[in-house]
């Protein structure tokens, strides 16, 4: 779909409007072209190359790349969310960069999202992406839309997970798992 520009300035302008602001005002005036280009800059992080590499030296265990920092937005509120991700995979003869782990955290988050598909869409695409024989994705976030309005309750860590192929199949593995992300069995 892309980002229009001019439709979120346009939009950003009704809603400082909306709110009563005066978005011709020192110090607003810029704000609509700064949103639009804030997510423009989330889109461009949503696009990468997922490389993949022949396996290093026939490593076939488990890869963790832990305590991801996480940006996302609710998108019943748009408020942010955030906290950690992290990401494992047991790879099947191929391996990709460590970053493109990250990466696919990264260009999953930065669009309105609830957690739980966050974290299925994850899981999802990398398995898309490696083929390896299991992928799993814990995500640990706070939620401002639950911390500054609503239920007003800060503070909170809501867990999601996707736990795909040997991860499912196998309670060594994720047992394996839990204990290297740190948490208790
Ligand atoms: N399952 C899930 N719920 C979320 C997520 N982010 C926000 N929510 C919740 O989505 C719900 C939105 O529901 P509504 O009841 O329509 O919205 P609301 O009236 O503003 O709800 P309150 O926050 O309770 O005031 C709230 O309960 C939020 O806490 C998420 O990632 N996953
Ligand atoms: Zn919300």
């Amino acid at each position: 779909m892309g980002i229009d520009r001019e439709k979120i300035k346009q939009a950003v302008r009704l809603f400082l409007e909306g709110i009563g602001e005066d978005p011709d005002r020192e110090g607003l005036k810029e704000t609509p072209d700064r949103i639009a280009r804030m997510w423009e800059e989330f889109e461009r992080q949503r696009e990468f190359n997922f490389k993949l590499f022949e396996e290093f030296g026939q490593y076939n265990e488990m890869v963790v790349v832990k305590d991801i920092t996480i940006y996302s937005f609710c998108e019943h509120h748009l408020l942010p969310f955030f906290g950690k991700a992290h990401v494992a995979y047991v790879p099947d003869r191929v391996v990709c960069g460590l970053s493109k782990l990250v990466r696919t955290v990264k260009a999953f988050a930065l669009r309105p999202q609830v957690q739980e598909r966050l974290t299925a869409q994850i899981a999802d695409f990398l398995m898309e992406q490696l083929k390896p024989k299991g992928v799993a994705v814990v995500l640990e976030c706070e939620h401002l839309c639950m911390s500054m309005r609503g239920v007003m309750s800060p503070g909170h860590i809501t867990t999601t997970s996707a736990l795909r192929g040997i991860f499912l199949s196998d309670i060594r593995t994720r047992e394996e798992f839990l204990k290297l992300i740190g948490k208790k069995l």
